[in-house]
């Protein structure tokens, strides 16, 4: 939904003319030095305004209440933050906080859905000024502004889905087909991108837009496969579900140095997935069906198939098929027990449609998917285990291929630490075709987003000890570690040194919790600690 014309580089090269601008006083005061050893640059504004893009992706595919929540809260965050910035004269000249509105503006939440219909009332009549703005009233944490607010969204949805119910009774044509936008449209009556942007502005209103299910509207003008095969595996034409790519990003799925892992898998995956079947056809070619997440444990191989699902299909739970314990079923058991994961999906939620892609995750993929053949060699197995897992292996494979239709268009990611063990037929082309190495993180500066990721929470909560300055711990903490943490190591190093600062505030003030809120606060040499720590659990890993 933000305009291609102003994608995060450019905002970035921005933010490196302003710094590379910025004045700061040659005579600060105790109080400046305070701020700014605190970590207030235009830098730390522009990932509050990253965070605020985020919550507004969410906003816009699934409407969610805790997004707009999110949003607020981040926007009262860039405006506290500009306005310390103003008292350093850095940056200053920048309205941060107008560009956040106009963030929202764009996603289609205006100031009065924002501050006014549930979030709180916004302070004007120069009541109370913060550098010029008039400020915003703090989103009432009470129990009571929430039920408001739940109250009004409910009103606001049921009164559009009783004027889009008149609508279809009406048989009003342009309404009609506006809801289909993504829905393999008839050659004839594409719509054009007018009206497909006019559609999408409801996305985030949990109106089901995307692929309205043709049941209920009679099913002559939108077609969709009663089955679906190799063939036609893709979802349709979908510039709602394209467009949300966006969202796949690392710091939304809260991981970090994956950033060219998530491009490949949006261009080999997601891109197919959603585009015009017909130009699919010309280009000779099918979604692809399979994805492989293979690498060393901790990386992120998980968290990404999570991702992946969440935001590909967010209306229908994605399956996880757990390799060892599902193949406790399969000794003794039929063929069916794959057929079954595959012919019932779960049912999709409110907002979907019966099309809704179905993911199915073979976490530990190896423990189901070995060898065939009975040979000891490669891993593959004798004997009743080593039947049912050929069976398993043909079962995928004769799915995968298309051989037998399904009822839903389906993608399967299969996870592994030991891609070797696999049967090869499973990783030729059209089974689990895109192959992508999760590796552990290569360098310092992988190293230092993941560590960004961990602690960038406490470091906006005001959790890192003054004096500490956060950019510089962070290029200190990735330069310190070896090679051998991977992302769940770094995540667990932050989980330690939050316990350190946890144990010193709670020994510090056991009988004030107020006392204790304030006081517990993280020290560069918690994080040292629990580099120390983690190693050590590391090496007796080993
Ligand atoms: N690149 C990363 N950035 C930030 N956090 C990460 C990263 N990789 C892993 N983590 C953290 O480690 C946790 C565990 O990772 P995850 O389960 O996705 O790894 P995995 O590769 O699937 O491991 P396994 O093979 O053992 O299942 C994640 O939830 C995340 O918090």
């Amino acid at each position: 939904f933000f305009a291609p014309s102003s994608p995060r580089r450019r905002r970035h090269a921005q933010i490196e003319r302003l710094g590379a601008k910025a004045e700061r006083p040659t005579e600060l005061t105790n109080q400046e030095k305070a701020n700014l050893t605190s970590g207030k640059t235009p830098e730390s504004i522009q990932r509050l305004l990253d965070e605020l893009e985020g919550y507004l992706d969410i906003y816009i595919c699934k409407g969610t209440k805790v997004s707009i929540v999110g949003a607020l809260e981040t926007l009262q965050k860039i405006q506290k933050e500009e306005g310390e910035l103003e008292l350093l004269n850095f940056g200053g000249k920048v309205d941060w906080y107008a560009r956040g509105i106009q963030f929202c503006k764009n996603a289609g939440l205006d100031e009065a859905r924002l501050f006014r219909d549930g979030y709180g009332e916004r302070e004007t009549g120069g009541k109370e000024k913060v550098g010029g703005k008039a400020t915003v009233a703090s989103y009432g944490n009470d129990v009571n502004d929430r039920r408001k607010d739940v109250e009004l969204r409910e009103e606001f949805e049921a009164k559009l889905k009783a004027k889009q119910r008149q609508q279809q009774d009406n048989k009003l044509k342009d309404d009609f087909t506006d809801s289909f936008v993504g829905l393999n449209i008839p050659k004839g009556e594409e719509k054009g991108e007018g009206e497909a942007g006019k559609a999408e502005k409801f996305v985030g209103l949990n109106i089901p837009t995307k692929r309205q299910s043709p049941d209920r509207v009679g099913g002559e003008d939108v077609k969709m496969p009663e089955s679906y095969t190799s063939q036609n595996m893709g979802l349709g034409y979908s510039p709602s579900l394209l467009k949300s790519s966006s969202l796949f990003t690392g710091s939304n799925l809260g991981l970090g140095g994956v950033d060219d892992i998530l491009k490949e898998i949006k261009r080999r995956v997601w891109i197919p997935l959603s585009t015009p079947p017909e130009l699919l056809d010309q280009l000779g070619v099918t979604p692809v069906r399979g994805l492989l997440l293979h690498g060393p444990p901790g990386c992120g191989k998980t968290a990404i198939a999570r991702g992946l699902a969440g935001i590909l299909s967010p209306h229908r739970p994605m399956t996880v098929v757990a390799g060892p314990e599902i193949m406790q079923k399969f000794v003794g058991a039929s063929e069916e027990t794959i057929r079954a994961i595959f012919d019932s999906p779960p049912p999709v939620m409110e907002g979907g449609d019966k099309h809704s892609l179905h993911v199915i995750v073979f976490d530990e993929l190896d423990a189901i998917a070995r060898k065939r053949g009975g040979g000891t060699a490669g891993g593959a197995e004798q004997g009743e285990a080593g039947m049912a897992r050929d069976s398993v292996v043909n079962q995928l494979l004769a799915t995968m291929d298309g051989v037998r239709p399904l009822a839903v268009p389906t993608l399967v990611v299969g996870l592994t630490n030991r891609r070797g063990l696999i049967d090869s037929a499973l990783l030729r082309p059209g089974r689990f075709e895109v192959q992508i190495e999760v590796q552990m993180p290569e360098g310092k500066k992988e190293r230092a987003e993941i560590f960004r990721v961990h602690t960038e929470k406490m470091f906006m909560n005001d959790r890192i000890a003054k004096g500490v300055v956060y950019s510089d711990l962070i290029e200190e903490l990735s330069g310190t570690i070896s090679e051998g943490f991977s992302g769940a190591a770094i995540e667990g190093v932050c989980r330690s040194a939050a316990s350190r600062a946890l144990e010193r505030a709670v020994d510090g003030c056991q009988e004030d919790s107020a006392k204790l809120l304030k006081m517990c606060r993280l020290e560069r040499k918690d994080f040292i600690e629990a580099i120390e720590d983690v190693a050590k659990a590391l090496g007796e890993g080993d």
